[in-house]
This record gives C-alpha cells, structure tokens and sequence, in this order.
C-alpha cells in the first residue's frame, strides 16, 4: 500500500512513525513545500527502518504521489503559529480556517492530478470544514477528517484515570466539531456496560465538578500541550496511523471520524464504519435531549464556518 504524507510538521513527521510502526504501509512519500525539511525527515526516518516493518519512505514532490492509496494531508498552520491558544477564545481552532482553506484550494487540484484514485484524510485545522472543501475540490467522497477521534481517546483516558480502569475497557464518544463545540457524550459513557454517571454519582464528589474538570481537560488538551511542546503531535500520529490503518485494510471499523452528513448538511463526527473507500456508513449515537441540542448547535458552527470557504 502506497501512503502520501502531506505536510511533513510535528503531525507530518509523527504520524509517519506511528504508521512505520503499525506496519500498514509498504511505500510512505512525504511532500512538504519545504523540500528540505521533508528531506531530512525521511532520511533521519531511513535509518531507523532496519528496525521497522519493512517499508520503504522517501521525499518527493506531488508527482511522487501517482498510485498512492491514501493521501494524509496535514499542511498547514497549527493553532500556536496560527493564534488559536487562547481558552476564553469560543472560536479556538476555526480562526485558522481562512489561512489553512487557502492553502488546500492550491493543493487538493494539484493532488488530484496524480492521485485522483486515492481516498483523503484531512488532519489540518480546522478538519471538519476543510474535509468539506477538499470533498468538492477534489470531486469525490472518499473523504474524511480525524473529526473527533483524539477527543474521544482523550475522553476514554480522562475517564479510565478517573475510574482507575483500562481505557480499553472505557465505552465513551465525543461527536460534533473538533473544536470547541464539540459534545461529550456522557449519558452512554460506560465501562463494561456500567453507566459512568451512574459510577460518579455514588461518589461523595459533586458529579458536576468531575464532569467540568474532566470537560475542561479534553476541550483545552490541545493547548496544554502547546505550552509544553509547541504542537500537539504524537496523539495524533497514533490516530492517523489507526486510521490508515483501517483504510489500507477495508476494515469497516468504528471511528469517531468526521464525513459528510446528509440530514445535517456538514462534515461532522458521528460514529462511522471506515474502509478503503473511506466512510460508508454513518451512525447517530444514542443521545439526550441536551445532548442533541449540542450536537445541533455544533453542526451549526460548522455549517457556518464551512458556507465562508465552499
Ligand atoms: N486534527 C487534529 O486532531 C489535529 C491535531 C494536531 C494538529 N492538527 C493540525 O495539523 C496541522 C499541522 O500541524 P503541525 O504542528 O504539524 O504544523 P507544522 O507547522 O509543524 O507543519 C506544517 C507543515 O505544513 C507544510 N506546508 C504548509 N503549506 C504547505 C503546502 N502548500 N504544501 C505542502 N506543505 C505545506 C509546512 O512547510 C510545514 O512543514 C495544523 O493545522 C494543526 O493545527 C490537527
């Protein structure tokens, strides 16, 4: 299976890592507008392979890309060079939507030259909106974003710390934006079938409080992150790997990945069966009525942010 990395930043370089790692891809070409740094990234990469499932990965240009299965685009500006660190912001990772949209309407046509066969991944910010662009650029729908796959990791292991159990062992989703918007999805949260609520509310510790905590941490994750390391980097380099993964294997499995929804009209996460085709089945959650009018609201914010850029 042939991958194409574009954008080769902190996101770029670790997910082509975690991909090596997983072993789901025989050819990774990485495509940077900044050919050096894709250069040594694939080179610093190169001689650590003996060690990896074999795979070979190379710098190149978009031309490079000709037969590639999956494209992973993460180009772009991220939200500390992009001025999106701010956590009394509501708009939070959208305030990079103009500057990243025009960045994919050069670049998507030009993928499209070489790899017109190829099903896409957007990982830049915003996703949900730049997934809906990249879908009408690109003049096909095998297209999705990472949506709110890392917030519902995120929601799992804040929830696995708070319960001291395995996160494996932590049913739990985050729908609607990868944003601020975004909904957590409480009342179905469970572990071993054992509603969450229903845990935290035989404890002595007001539920609210836990739940504002645990809500503040996922919501802002990005930025604590950033003031540590400047981008948030290998949780997502794990996420986009799982979903190659699942890609290169047609495997239909379960993600909180982001693709269009026709009832609602937007690119949005809801819980959706992923393939080689990319989505192509989408589920609506069991929910409460707050929680619908949540997800309502976020489907909102990005039908507005996405009418600005298509
Ligand atoms: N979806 C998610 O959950 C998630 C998580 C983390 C980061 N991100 C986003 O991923 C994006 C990348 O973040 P990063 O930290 O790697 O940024 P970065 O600045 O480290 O890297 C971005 C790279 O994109 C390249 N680039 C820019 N325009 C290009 C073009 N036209 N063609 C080819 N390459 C181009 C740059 O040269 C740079 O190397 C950001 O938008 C960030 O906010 C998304």
């Amino acid at each position: 299976m042939k991958v194409g990395v574009i954008g080769v930043g902190a996101v770029g370089a670790a997910a082509t890592m975690a991909l090596l790692a997983r072993g789901c891809a025989r050819e990774i070409v990485l495509v940077d507008q900044n050919r050096a740094r894709a250069k040594g990234v694939a080179l610093d990469i190169d001689y650590g392979l003996p060690l990896l499932p074999p795979a070979d990965v190379s710098a190149g240009e978009a031309t490079d890309l000709t037969g590639a299965d999956l494209l992973i685009i993460t180009a772009g500006v991220n939200e500390a060079a992009g001025g999106a660190t701010d956590r009394n912001d509501p708009t939070g990772r959208l305030r990079l939507l103009d500057h990243n949209a025009a960045i994919y309407r050069d670049l998507v046509p030009e993928l499209m030259t070489t790899a017109p066969e190829a099903t896409i991944m957007v990982v830049t910010d915003p996703p949900d909106p730049l997934a809906a662009l990249t879908r009408t650029l690109a003049g096909h729908g095998r297209v999705f974003s990472t949506g709110t796959v890392l917030d519902t990791l995120r929601f799992r292991r804040h929830l696995s710390q708070l319960l001291q159990v395995r996160a494996e062992d932590v049913q739990a989703l985050v729908v609607g934006e990868h944003g601020t918007s975004e909904v957590l999805l409480w009342s179905s949260a469970n572990v071993g079938g054992v509603p969450v609520l229903d845990i935290l509310s035989r404890r002595s510790e007001p539920i609210d409080r836990a739940r504002a905590q645990v809500e503040s941490e996922i919501r802002f994750a990005n930025i604590s992150i950033i003031e540590g390391i400047g981008a948030s980097q290998y949780g997502i380099g794990a996420v986009v790997a799982r979903l190659a993964e699942a890609v290169v294997r047609n495997e239909q499995a379960l993600f909180t990945v982001a693709a269009h929804d026709p009832a609602r009209g937007v690119t949005l996460s809801l819980l959706s069966a992923l393939g080689s085709h990319g989505v192509t089945q989408t589920y609506l959650p069991a929910m409460t009525e707050d929680e619908q009018q949540a997800l309502e609201h976020s489907a909102e914010i990005l039908r507005q942010a996405t009418a600005k850029i298509t």
